[in-house]
């Protein structure tokens, strides 16, 4: 069993590391997805109200809410057959990271991947989707990311991936973590 996380800032390639792992047919859990179906079961728009429903389930139920909320999810997935890999995108906090390592063990590999705010910016622009979420420009988001604990938990990452080269290196090397195991690209 092998379970995978993924920690970076905005617009780092979180969501083509996700890919990657899809077209190897490796279940991906998404923590986004647990704060989209918190605001459904509000009847909020998770448009526009997942920065503040992130922030609300953490007051309500501790720093580590999302993560233990997305421990079924990530167990489910496990039980499929012939599934020993999972991937879960986008941790937050070096508290998330305990929580998955308290259930995981070693058999959790903590990802980073990280590339300069600039590099950053221009690719969530090309990426068309809206610099802002919630309204907030990227430097507030990586603010409110950051006020969460990532940095610690990309300073505790098993492996980092730099991710300035191309997209199609990027995804070279993401293919080469499920391949042949997280080490290998150390
Ligand atoms: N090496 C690269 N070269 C060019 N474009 C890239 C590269 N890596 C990622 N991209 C593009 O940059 C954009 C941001 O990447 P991605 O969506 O994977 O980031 P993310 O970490 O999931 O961001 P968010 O947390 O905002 O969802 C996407 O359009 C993606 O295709």
């Amino acid at each position: 069993m092998t379970v995978i996380g993924t920690v970076g800032l905005p617009g780092s390639g979180k969501g083509e590391a996700a890919e990657v792992a899809r077209e190897l047919g490796v279940p991906v859990v998404t923590m986004g997805d647990v704060i989209r179906r918190e605001c459904r079961d509000r009847g909020l728009d998770p448009a526009s109200h997942h920065g503040e429903i992130a922030q609300a389930l953490r007051e309500e139920d501790g720093p580590a809410a999302i993560a233990e909320r997305s421990l079924p999810l990530i167990e489910e997935r496990l039980a499929d057959e012939g599934t020993d890999t999972v991937l879960v995108d986008g941790l937050r906090s070096d508290v998330e990271l305990d929580a998955f390592r308290d259930r995981f063990g070693d058999d959790f590999h903590l990802l980073s991947i990280e590339a300069p705010f600039e590099v950053r910016r221009e690719r969530i622009t090309d990426r068309g989707r809206d610099d802002t979420e919630d309204g907030e420009s990227l430097r507030e988001r990586d603010e409110r990311e950051l006020g969460f604990g990532m940095g610690e938990a990309m300073e505790r990452a098993d492996v980092t991936i730099e991710n300035t080269d191309t997209l199609e290196r990027f995804r070279r090397r993401i293919r080469t973590v499920f391949d042949e195991g997280p080490e290998a690209v150390r």
